[in-house]
């Protein structure tokens, strides 16, 4: 099993909330479970649960009451009323009304007696923890330590990471093995089917979009759209978008017959007009120059099938560093990195791979975003995102958005997230916000929704 960080954890909980899985659900099935361990494990009748005031500690209240039929004492670190969640209280709670053998610890002297009990469950901190341990919690790891009976710990070892933390005996992990645990680990399933793994929800985005209060302008992205020549719309649509995404600072390099126009479509946007009506070798220089001041190109929206923008976008792609790739730049022989972001016939085009309508599988798709060291996001129903080891997929979105457009506002939220995060996680969020966007908007708009309609909503999307 591949083992997963508490930060990708926390991603995968808050998806499953989204999808209506609850924590309490989850925290039941994980108390469940090391209930059953426990058992299996304990020599005698006495239990002693040492429990933190989060979620941890909820999953070890949710044991307690399992193990009712034997002797179990709840050591809860601190008062109750400081219990940090909702569904741990909820648990203490339980244990309270029902009696059970509960004991608020103020001081170290109170954890005196865990030396006499045939199995500690240290159920202090799990992936939560922040920072050094200090004050009671440390003095608790101690006496964990220092008690000499075996101790079962929940999910990871308490303080783990840390200078301080417990060594068990033995580990029960929920769900997936969590990265460096030492010891003996069990993994303990605690229904979150694969399916949750693999739909992409507001966890993906929480993996993405966080941002240091302190920040400075332009530390949050700065992004070069590249694009427009037939077409004026398109690459004021992904840089609008890519400023509502968060990022700092959007510039459209646009051939000249369109900059102004766009320039006159948003104050917001940065324009710097090209030498011709469409891309061509001559504007590199002109770029080279943009490229340092940005961190990612947006590059293919509206830009015309021109020879010259052809062999222009050649020699230019290799220089862009991250590139989020799109529509007339999708195209064979021309180079690809970073993102793509294709609709199906995109994508048979670029690939040269022949698969018929509707019918791209996941297998095609990670080969060949493997092959070409890519991150590929195909677009359509359900949105299909691979780096070639891992593949999610995104039904957020809506019927609506087949309007002229919407591509463009994916690929410039794609451009804002990749600026702050690795391209899979980039291009997942991206497809998340735009169609969370979109069906925000179809609510009021229905079949007239516009792409610029989306990228009003893109602030929204972003707050789920
Ligand atoms: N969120 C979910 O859906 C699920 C979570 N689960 C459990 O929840 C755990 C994570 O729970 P939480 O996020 O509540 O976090 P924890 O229970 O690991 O710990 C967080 C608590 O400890 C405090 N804390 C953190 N660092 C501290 C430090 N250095 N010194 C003193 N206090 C400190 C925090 O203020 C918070 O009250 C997992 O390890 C797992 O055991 C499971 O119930 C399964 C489902
Ligand atoms: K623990």
């Amino acid at each position: 099993m591949i083992p997963i960080s508490p930060d990708e954890m926390r991603a995968v909980d808050a998806n499953c909330t989204y999808f209506g899985l609850l924590p309490i659900q989850l925290m039941e099935n994980a108390g469940s479970a090391l209930a059953s361990e426990a058992r299996r494990r304990a020599r005698g009748k006495k239990i002693a649960v040492v429990a933190g005031r989060g979620n941890n500690g909820g999953d070890a209240l949710v044991a307690a009451r399992h193990l009712a039929d034997l002797e179990v004492t709840v050591f809860l670190l601190g008062r109750s009323r400081e219990i940090a969640t909702q569904e741990a209280r909820q648990n203490w709670e339980i244990l309270e009304h029902l009696n059970f053998d509960l004991r608020e610890v103020r001081c170290s002297e109170e954890l005196e007696p865990l030396s006499r009990y045939d199995l500690i469950l240290d159920a202090i901190f799990g992936t939560g923890v922040r920072g050094p341990v200090r004050g009671l919690e440390a003095e608790a790891i101690d006496a964990i330590n220092s008690s000499g009976r075996p101790v079962l710990s929940v999910d990871v070892p308490s303080g783990l990471g840390t200078e301080k933390a417990v060594e068990p005996d033995a580990t029960v992990t929920f769900h997936r093995p969590k990265v460096a645990i030492p010891g003996e680990v069990v993994v303990a399933g605690i229904g979150i089917p694969p399916a949750a793994e693999f739909y992409v929800g507001p966890g993906d985005l929480g993996l993405v979009a966080r941002r240091a209060s302190e920040s400075h302008k332009g530390e949050n992205g700065r992004v070069l759209v590249i694009g427009g020549g037939p077409y004026s719309g398109a690459p004021a649509l992904a840089a609008m978008a890519a400023l509502r995404a968060g990022a700092d600072l959007a510039t459209v390099a646009a051939p000249r017959n369109v900059a102004g126009i766009i320039a006159g479509l948003s104050p917001n946007l940065i324009v710097r007009p090209l030498s011709d009506d469409h891309l061509s070798p001559g504007d590199l220089d002109l770029i080279r120059e943009l490229l340092p001041r940005h961190d990612v190109v947006v590059v293919g929206m509206g830009l015309g099938r021109h020879p010259e923008t052809r062999e222009a976008l050649a020699e230019l792609i290799p220089e862009c560093g991250k590139a989020v790739i799109d529509a007339d730049a999708l195209l064979p022989g021309i180079p690809l990195q970073g993102i793509i972001t294709p609709h199906e016939s995109e994508f048979r085009r670029v690939s040269t791979i022949r698969v018929p309508p509707g019918r791209v599988e996941k297998e095609t798709l990670m080969s060949f975003a493997r092959d070409m060291t890519l991150t590929v996001l195909l677009k359509g129903k359900v949105d299909l995102i691979t780096d070639g080891s891992v593949v999610r997929g995104n039904a957020t979105g809506n019927a609506g958005m087949t309007v002229g457009g919407t591509g463009d506002v994916l690929a410039g939220i794609a451009g804002a997230f990749y600026s702050k995060a690795p391209p899979l996680r980039a291009a997942v969020a991206a497809a998340f916000v735009n169609g969370t966007a979109g069906d925000l908007a179809f609510v009021e708009k229905g079949y007239s929704l516009l792409a610029t309609d989306v990228i009003e909503k893109i602030p929204a999307a972003m707050r789920l």
